[in-house]
């Protein structure tokens, strides 16, 4: 009798959620580690790269970030709960060239290094603070490595599910399968009102990550910071103001690398560059079409145009905004200018 409930228990355990827990084994050992300091990790630093980086020292400096943020106190967060997690989040991102848990963990220590060095976590609060690193770490969870045209194209599954920011919204509903997987529930001891906040917060900062919703937000937000010219406490009570800020700061966190130092930027560049002809290649054989120049392999000595074109319609517009909102952001809009010379200098040697 006791085994026919219990097998009747293991069918109805969400077998997604089952597949994608990582193992209590793997989260034992984690919870064992020592965790170094933010400073041990640089974490704090607007130029930081994780090359050096074992995907061990990622999970710890995730953990040291939730801890420095204060997140397991105020949230009572099971230690051995949010190790699992963080290893269910990482195992969920796929082997990817360029969208893999790299870029993740990259996209939540610039959000980390923001908060910080701005002050804005205290516009935010800690609420909207947890909802934005999660979001930062989940925002790409499970991406196969093409866009969201291609899914259109390919009539994917995904399409069917969802007809707009398709990879958006899938990576939105896995961050939630893994929230509610059991061993992984980082905000069980959430008010249902806090979870709630938490959530919707969540859903907006991922969709914030479709650059079609980047280009739908941008010129309201460029023309409020025009006028206030600065994040005066007045933006923390204001609930679209605070919104709006979310928003462009997922995206200044997903487009970050291009405001890395050089070395680094070129080396992602190369990584954006391997995804994207990939994706060429797919459309090639499986959909018979001919990629756009981006994805075009052919095309590959247009690269650095190409990135100049990034750069001047994309993102000196946002870090642009962010220099002037805080001077502590100074030096990512330096580095963005700086980078566009390299590129510049490369489409000249073509
Ligand atoms: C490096 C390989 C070439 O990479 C690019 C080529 C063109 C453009 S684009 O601004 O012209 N534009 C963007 C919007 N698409 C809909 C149409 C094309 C952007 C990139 C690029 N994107 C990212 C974000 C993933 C990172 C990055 O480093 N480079
Ligand atoms: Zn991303």
């Amino acid at each position: 009798k006791a085994i026919t409930a219990m097998a009747k228990q293991s069918v109805t355990l969400d077998v997604l959620s089952y597949h994608a827990s990582a193992s209590l084994d793997d989260a034992q050992r984690l919870r064992t580690l020592r965790i170094p300091s933010s400073a041990h990790f640089s974490l704090h630093e607007l130029a930081f790269d994780d090359i050096e980086m074992t995907d061990d020292d990622t999970l710890r400096a995730c953990l040291r970030m939730f801890l420095d943020l204060d997140f397991v106190e105020r949230f009572h967060i099971d230690y051995g709960v949010l190790c699992r997690w963080l290893l269910s989040v990482k195992k969920n991102y796929r082997n990817v060239t360029y969208h893999n848990w790299r870029h993740a963990f990259n996209v939540a220590q610039m959000m980390f290094a923001i908060l910080t060095e701005t002050q804005w976590w205290k516009i935010f609060g800690e609420l909207e603070c947890l909802a934005l690193i999660i979001g930062c770490l989940c925002h790409d969870l499970d991406h196969r490595g093409t866009n969201n045209s291609f899914q259109i194209k390919a009539s994917s599954p995904l399409a069917q599910l969802y007809s707009t920011s398709t990879m958006e919204h899938h990576h939105f509903d896995q961050c939630l399968m893994i929230l509610n997987s059991p061993g992984n529930q980082i905000l069980v001891n959430l008010s249902s009102d806090d979870y709630e906040k938490v959530v919707k917060v969540l859903e907006d900062a991922i969709l914030s990550t479709d650059l079609a919703v980047y280009f739908s937000k941008r010129n309201g937000f460029i023309d409020l910071v025009s006028t206030d010219r600065a994040v005066t406490p007045t933006w923390g009570e204001c609930v679209e103001r605070r919104g709006l800020l979310r928003a462009m700061l997922m995206t200044a966190c997903d487009l970050a690398a291009i405001t890395k130092p050089w070395p680094v930027e070129r080396r992602v560049a190369a990584l954006v560059a391997g995804e994207f002809f990939r994706q060429g290649d797919l459309e090639r054989q499986n959909l018979n079409l001919t990629p756009i120049d981006i994805m075009n392999r052919d095309k590959e000595d247009e690269l650095p145009a190409m990135q100049v074109k990034f750069i001047d319609t994309i993102c000196l517009p946002i870090y642009e905004a962010f220099a002037v909102l805080s001077s502590a952001l100074q030096p990512m809009l330096d580095r963005v200018k700086s980078n566009r010379a390299h590129w510049i200098e490369l489409a000249n040697n073509d």
